[in-house]
């Protein structure tokens, strides 16, 4: 299986995505070091990414998927898939260049969305320290986020409940997967 961690920058996915990984023994994929680093300058300063910027970054961890796939590996992808044109292009690649793509889910690839307010991110983000993403960024990442839905094979989880909680129902969702 794999499980895409999801949702806006500050929601909790690297810290989400980590522990399950150790606690799972899956194999980590966190999709901020593979962005070029143009982008990386770019959400730096404070500019939002286009979906022009994000497409090759998308291309390459439909890669990562294909193969930990073919593989028959469990893995965790950390990725904000902010919209559903973004999850398909993870899942199916270039087939979902062009707007024609009619799949929405893929057996055996869950997406596990960290959901919460803007207050609450916001407040998590400013607190972070030493990273790149500019905290003034977030709006624009709500503005892009497109929720998904039970039929793209999503989870949703409140992220203002504890760590071991937005845990525990991730595994339960998945195990039901396996
Ligand atoms: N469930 C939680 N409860 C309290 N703080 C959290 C929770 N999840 C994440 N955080 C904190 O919020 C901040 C953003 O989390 P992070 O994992 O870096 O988000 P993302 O990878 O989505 O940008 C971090 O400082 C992290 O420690
Ligand atoms: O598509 C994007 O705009 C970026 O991928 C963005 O959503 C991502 O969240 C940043 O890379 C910040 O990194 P964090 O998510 O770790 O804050």
């Amino acid at each position: 299986m794999i499980l895409i961690i999801m949702g806006v920058s500050g929601s909790g996915k690297t810290t989400v995505g980590s522990f399950l990984s150790e606690k799972l023994g899956w194999t980590l994929h966190e999709g901020d070091d593979y962005h070029p680093k143009e982008n990386i300058d770019k959400m730096a300063s404070g500019v939002p990414l286009t979906d022009q910027d994000r497409t090759p970054w998308l291309l390459l961890l439909h890669d990562i998927i294909e193969r930990e796939m073919s593989a028959g590996s469990h893995a965790i992808l950390i990725c904000s898939a902010l919209k559903k044109l973004y999850r398909q292009l993870l899942l199916f690649g270039r087939e979902a260049l062009g707007g024609a793509c009619q799949r929405e889910a893929m057996e055996g690839v869950v997406f596990a969305f960290l959901s919460g307010s803007f207050q609450l991110i916001q407040a998590r983000m400013v607190a972070r320290k030493g990273h790149f993403m500019a905290p003034n960024l977030l709006q624009s990442q709500f503005d892009t986020l497109e929720p998904p839905s039970l039929s793209e094979n999503a989870v949703t989880v409140d992220i203002s409940k504890s760590l071991p909680e937005i845990v525990a129902e991730i595994e339960a969702a998945i195990s039901t997967r396996l």
